[in-house]
């Protein structure tokens, strides 16, 4: 097939699909970038222009959180067929092909706990734990990424995701933990633009990919939530126009992602993670149900979270619960307490 009929009937969802296993790296040289196709799900385009900026969208780390995977699939198809213009570094990633393919969240562990080196704690079990080395060869693709950037460029990536459940504000962003570092507000400003009207402050250094680009590279990193999860074919791409919108002018560069931006408060709610809470046994329980949309807040005095040695009770009115989870294993987040900020 020559590049033209590749492009043209380019379609990166099936294309993961048909190379689960992984492939030899290629590279195809088109009228206003290069594109290498790295290995399964890790695309990077190269400008031919000079660019300083760097974008790297991950989608598809939970395999069963179809809606960003659609949206960048389409936009690779469309850099690909020139109805995209690529004006930045941009690097594309399929998180989790084979639990993709599954429409899972994961098969084995948790892929968004493994970062920022997590994964060599766990490299004698790589053969039974298949997260083990894609979160290694992620790491790589990033690491590689964005060490061709200078000190000056801007470096980016948005995580995308999709939640399990309903959320009080519907889109919503976790900033992961800065240190001593400022947060910036182009960043909040595009996630505004993007329809996300809630910023989660993280409260410490995490295992989540976010946190591995954002700790190591000092890129604006981020965690997006963009609704909720459903099946491939089945998201409504209305709900995701505005961050449709926006990755695009990022991808384009015609997106104001100025640093000196003034935060644009407009209606922006912010929260502060108080407190995660692990399971630290069996019988850790939160007494939520299934369906408890994120953000529900509870009355001083209810217990959140039952457990013979570390039971949780709400401390104050008006603290909110996300990403409540009664099936996570021993040690794992089951679930976020926050407070509006
Ligand atoms: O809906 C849920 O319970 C989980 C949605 C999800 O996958 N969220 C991410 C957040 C990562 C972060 O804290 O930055 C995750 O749990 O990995
Ligand atoms: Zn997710």
């Amino acid at each position: 097939m020559n590049t033209t009929e590749f492009c043209k009937t380019f379609n990166l969802l099936d294309f993961v699909r048909d190379h689960l296993e992984g492939h030899q790296p290629f590279s195809m040289s088109l009228e206003d970038f290069v594109v290498t196709f790295h290995d399964v799900g890790i695309i990077e385009f190269k400008p031919k222009h000079e660019s300083q900026q760097y974008l790297a969208l991950s989608v598809g780390v939970h395999g069963n959180e179809t809606a960003p995977m659609e949206i960048v699939s389409d936009m690779v198809h469309d850099l690909l067929n020139n109805k995209l213009t690529l004006r930045c570094h941009l690097l594309v990633m399929i998180g989790h092909p084979q639990a993709m393919l599954k429409e899972q969240r994961f098969l084995d562990f948790n892929l968004n706990r493994m970062f920022s080196g997590e994964w060599k704690k766990y490299w004698e079990q790589r053969d039974e734990i298949c997260e083990v080395e894609r979160a290694k060869r992620l790491e790589q693709a990033v690491n590689d990424f964005f060490a061709q950037s200078c000190a000056n460029d801007t470096r980016t990536h948005l995580d995308l995701h999709t939640a399990i459940r309903a959320s009080k504000y519907e889109k919503f962003a976790i900033y992961p933990y800065l240190g001593s570092r400022e947060h910036n507000p182009a960043l909040l400003n595009a996630m505004q633009d993007c329809g996300v009207n809630t910023i989660l402050l993280y409260h410490k250094p995490s295992t989540v990919f976010s946190y591995h680009s954002s700790h190591n590279f000092k890129a604006d990193s981020i965690t997006v939530e963009l609704g909720k999860v459903k099946p491939f074919g089945e998201n409504n791409r209305d709900d995701f126009a505005a961050a449709e919108k926006t990755l695009r002018q990022l991808v384009e560069s015609t997106y104001n992602y100025d640093h000196t931006a003034r935060y644009k408060a407009n209606g922006q709610r912010l929260f502060k993670v108080k407190r995660e809470l692990l399971r630290v046994s069996d019988e850790s329980h939160l007494n939520v149900d299934d369906d408890l949309a994120n953000f529900s807040s509870f009355d001083k005095g209810f217990e959140l979270l039952s457990d013979p040695q570390e039971p949780y009770i709400v401390e104050n009115d008006g603290e909110a619960i996300v990403f409540p989870n009664n099936k996570v294993p021993i040690g794992q987040r089951m679930a976020l307490v926050v407070e509006e900020v």
